[in-house]
């Protein structure tokens, strides 16, 4: 069994406040994981953790059997770790294609703001362009976005734009994929969707998922593992069934 992800006691605090509390997890290779926990229990701290946009305090982060602890953002991003944000990060003023272009930038040989001209141009670049471009076509099938792809994001519907962000974070061709509360905002029908999507990225793909949730219907549908945190701590890690059913799981959310 391999391990995609491990953290090891990590520890992030902000002044006096521990947002995340000697957090240690193994996040196996092809999982879906998820974190729960109410308002302020310290999720998406862990994310940013994991990501490198916060330098733990103590602990350590493990990416595919290597330590990234205290790496920059791109540099994880380059190692295979990919991600969606609680509030979408579109670019606005830039239809599909090119925010799902945006995705595939770590492979990219020349500058993305030089992209355009390239495709005038026969040299590697354009060959270079073409590939990614091929890339990016993959994704706009698989998400079903062909009836959007050169429209701007800011006039797709929400769900629409949450698809768009799911497709710019798989461009990158990640290892590990972390989905920020994917389901927010979303409706019924956008939500069954979405479970439909990461179950057919997770089958298509060699991906392991990391899933921040508090739509409890979906975690428990797609998850195998589910760890639940409350004030910084974790309470528990286990299957769906047994942590929802956890005494200090229902107290926590009830509470
Ligand atoms: N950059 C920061 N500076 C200071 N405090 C922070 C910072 N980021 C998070 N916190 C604090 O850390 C704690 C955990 O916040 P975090 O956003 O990780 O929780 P969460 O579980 O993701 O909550 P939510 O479900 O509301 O998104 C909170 O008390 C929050 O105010």
């Amino acid at each position: 069994m391999s391990i995609a992800l491990a953290l090891k006691r990590v520890t992030k605090r902000f002044g006096g406040l521990i947002a995340t509390d000697d957090i240690s997890v193994e996040v196996k290779k092809g999982e879906i994981f998820s974190i729960i926990g109410p308002n302020g229990a310290g999720k998406s701290t862990l994310f940013n953790c994991i990501s490198g946009l916060y330098k733990v305090s103590q602990g350590s982060v493990w990416l595919n059997g290597e330590e990234i602890t205290g790496a920059n953002p791109h540099a994880i991003a380059r190692k295979g770790l990919s991600r969606t944000f609680q509030n979408l990060e579109l670019f606005s003023k830039m239809t599909t294609m090119e925010n799902l272009m945006l995705g595939r930038h770590l492979y990219m040989k020349t500058n993305f703001w030089n992209l355009p001209t390239m495709l005038w141009e026969k040299g590697p670049a354009a060959k270079d362009e073409i590939k990614h471009r091929e890339k990016v076509e993959q994704i706009i099938d698989l998400l079903d976005l062909q009836s959007v792809r050169n429209r701007y994001t800011s006039q797709l519907p929400y769900g629409q734009q949450k698809i768009v962000e799911l497709g710019r974070a798989l461009a990158a061709e990640p290892s590990v994929l972390l989905l920020d509360e994917p389901a927010a905002g979303l409706n019924l029908e956008e939500k069954d969707e979405l479970v439909f999507w990461i179950n057919d990225i997770r089958r298509l793909f060699d991906i392991t998922i990391l899933v921040i949730e508090h739509n409890m219907g979906l975690v428990t549908s797609i998850s195998d593992r589910i760890m639940a945190l409350n004030f910084g701590r974790s309470i528990v890690t286990g299957k769906p069934e047994a942590v929802i059913k956890h005494p200090e799981v229902v107290k926590a959310y009830l509470g």
